[in-house]
């Protein structure tokens, strides 16, 4: 945090009524440095880790600017455009600047246009002329093409969120045409957590004589505020130690767990049905209301646990080209219609997180980065848990490197030891479980899932807003192979609970009936703190195994 205060900064009244309203008490520190150097008129290239605040680090500035700029000229017009990598980011930042405008809305229009599928039906909110923008950089450039955006003679401000990645990924071409149709004097804000070629191209093509702003902290939180554990194990004991972290309690509140395919999603939330364990999935062939509408409720506490797979490492140089750009069909959408605009590792504010599982280690450093960054978000704690096959530890290592730890005794991802022989009275329930999902059970869930969410995005479109009620009691959990569901696992017998788990685990049983009843299906928040946390509190015990 920083050490000014928002009233110290200058800004009018209605934006620190909203700031307050959103219950910040101060700046943060980018917010700190950025706003008043925004305010100057000065170019910004802002490099600051995942959740320290960088969407109301722009956003406030330019909002502050709007309103001044709106005493003056009186004429409508599209006067800031802000570039974002991804449609749900897109809605995110709607969403963000929306509440800061909470008490300026008249005079303050905003517009999202990444998310919508259809162009023409874009046309009439275009023609409103918002005064701020919000679009992937190529649909944005669509519109400009069709000249339903032009901003030659207003823009004010240019705004690229995610910098890297809306620079690495097939957006290049884009952005350089879409510059082309920008007048030659604006202000430019590059934002990004990680800082790499990519942003250092942009910067040469969009910045004048800016401001860096590279924050010297480390790139996640330090670990009074994030807690990293890895569990170095057989591929096959991860689906093992899934059931047990989760049925045990060892992992409490809101869960992401990652995985690296779609497929790999499908085969967890299987493997979790069968032991009456709800999860939702979250990957790039779902539609993207349903995608938002997922993120929007796990935010609201309908769910604890999201699968969400990060297919295309979003953030990995090497990863270039396998993103399916170029053979994308009508609408953005890739060969297997995986969408091309899609991300939940980068930029989202997946709120109150309290673990980050990644059940695949991620393909990158900075994919580990994003991910874990999904969790101890501003000032909230949270734990970045890695399963670690043995293929995977040249990437543990790398990760490792990257994050200033080395050698054993001096590890940034501390390793989470219990005996694997003590739960090994689990095995035999979860090869059962493992069986169940064959490939063609995955096959049939995966459209299955598609089927009934085109049918729900549909819904999302118009049905819902007439009829709010419906939207609430819509879920995105729902068993995807009922057959398969076996009650009788549904409960862990007391004599298979390992002596030395049962303490934590009997406190869950009781816990876990009141969750499942006041949580899950009322939609309360689930917010765990750090005391009360499992994995924090769990002794390590030697492994035999490791
Ligand atoms: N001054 C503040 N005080 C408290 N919370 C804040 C403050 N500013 C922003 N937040 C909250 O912090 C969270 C993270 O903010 P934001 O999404 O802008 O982070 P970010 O830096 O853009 O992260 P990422 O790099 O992952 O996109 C949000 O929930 C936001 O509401």
């Amino acid at each position: 945090m920083g050490s000014l205060r928002f009233h110290e900064l200058g800004l009018d009244d209605r934006l620190l009524k909203a700031i307050a309203d959103l219950g910040w008490a101060k700046p943060t520190l980018i917010q700190e440095k950025a706003i008043p150097l925004a305010m100057e008129g000065k170019d910004l290239l802002a490099r600051a880790r995942t959740g320290s605040g960088k969407t109301a680090a722009y956003a406030i500035p330019v909002i502050q600017s709007l309103l001044q700029a709106k005493m003056s000229v009186s004429e409508q017009a599209i006067r800031v455009l802000i570039l974002v990598p991804t449609k749900e980011l897109g809605q995110q930042v709607l969403q963000m600047i929306r509440q800061l405008t909470v008490y300026c809305a008249r005079d303050i229009r905003v517009a999202d246009i990444s998310g919508h599928a259809d162009i023409s039906a874009q046309r009439p909110i275009l023609m409103e002329k918002p005064d701020i923008v919000v679009g992937t950089p190529s649909r944005v450039l669509t519109h400009m093409t069709q000249q339903t955006i032009c901003v030659r003679d207003t823009l004010q401000a240019l705004v690229i969120d995610e910098a890297d990645l809306v620079f690495s990924f097939g957006f290049e071409e884009d952005l350089k045409n879409l510059l082309c149709q920008l007048p030659k004097i604006f202000q430019s804000f590059l934002m990004s957590a990680t800082f790499n070629e990519d942003v250092q191209a942009l910067k040469e093509l969009v910045l004048h004589n800016p401001v860096t702003l590279k924050l010297e902290e480390s790139q996640l939180p330090d670990s009074s505020q994030l807690t990293q554990y890895q569990i170095q194990c057989e591929e096959e004991d991860k689906f093992l130690l899934l059931y047990t972290l989760l049925k045990l309690s060892l992992i409490r509140g809101k869960t992401i767990i990652f995985v690296n395919e779609v497929e790999k999603s499908y085969r967890l939330k299987l493997f979790l049905e069968q032991f009456s364990i709800p999860a939702c999935v979250l990957n790039s062939e779902l539609p993207v209301q349903s995608r938002c509408h997922i993120i929007s409720q796990f935010n609201q506490g309908f769910y604890d646990y999201i699968i969400a797979s990060d297919e295309y490492a979003l953030a990995d140089p090497s990863a270039k080209g396998k993103r399916p750009e170029g053979k994308k069909k009508k609408g953005g959408r890739g060969e297997k219609g995986q969408d091309k605009e899609y991300g939940v590792s980068r930029g989202i504010d997946f709120q109150n997180v309290s673990t980050v599982l990644n059940f695949d280690f991620p393909q990158s450093v900075d994919s580990y980065i994003h991910r874990a960054g999904r969790t101890a978000r501003a000032n909230n704690p949270g734990v970045a848990l890695t399963f670690v096959s043995h293929p995977e530890l040249p990437l543990l290592t790398k990760v490792e490197e990257a994050l200033g730890g080395g050698g054993t005794e001096d590890c940034v991802l501390r390793p989470y030891r219990f005996r694997m022989e003590e739960v090994e009275g689990f095995r035999y329930r979860c090869r059962d479980a493992m069986r169940s999902v064959t490939k063609q059970a995955i096959k049939e869930a995966r459209l299955k899932e598609i089927k009934e969410e085109l049918l729900n995005s549909e819904k999302l479109k118009t049905y819902f807003e007439d009829n709010p009620r419906d939207f609430q009691l819509l879920r995105h959990d729902k068993p995807l192979h009922p057959a398969i569901v076996k009650p009788h696992l549904k409960n862990v017998p007391d004599y298979l609970v390992p002596p030395t788990l049962r303490s934590i685990a009997d406190l869950r049983t009781g816990r876990k009936g009141r969750r499942i009843g006041a949580s899950r299906f009322h939609g309360t928040k689930s917010k765990v703190r750090r005391g009360q946390n499992p994995l924090h509190s769990f002794k390590y015990t030697k492994s035999k195994k490791q």
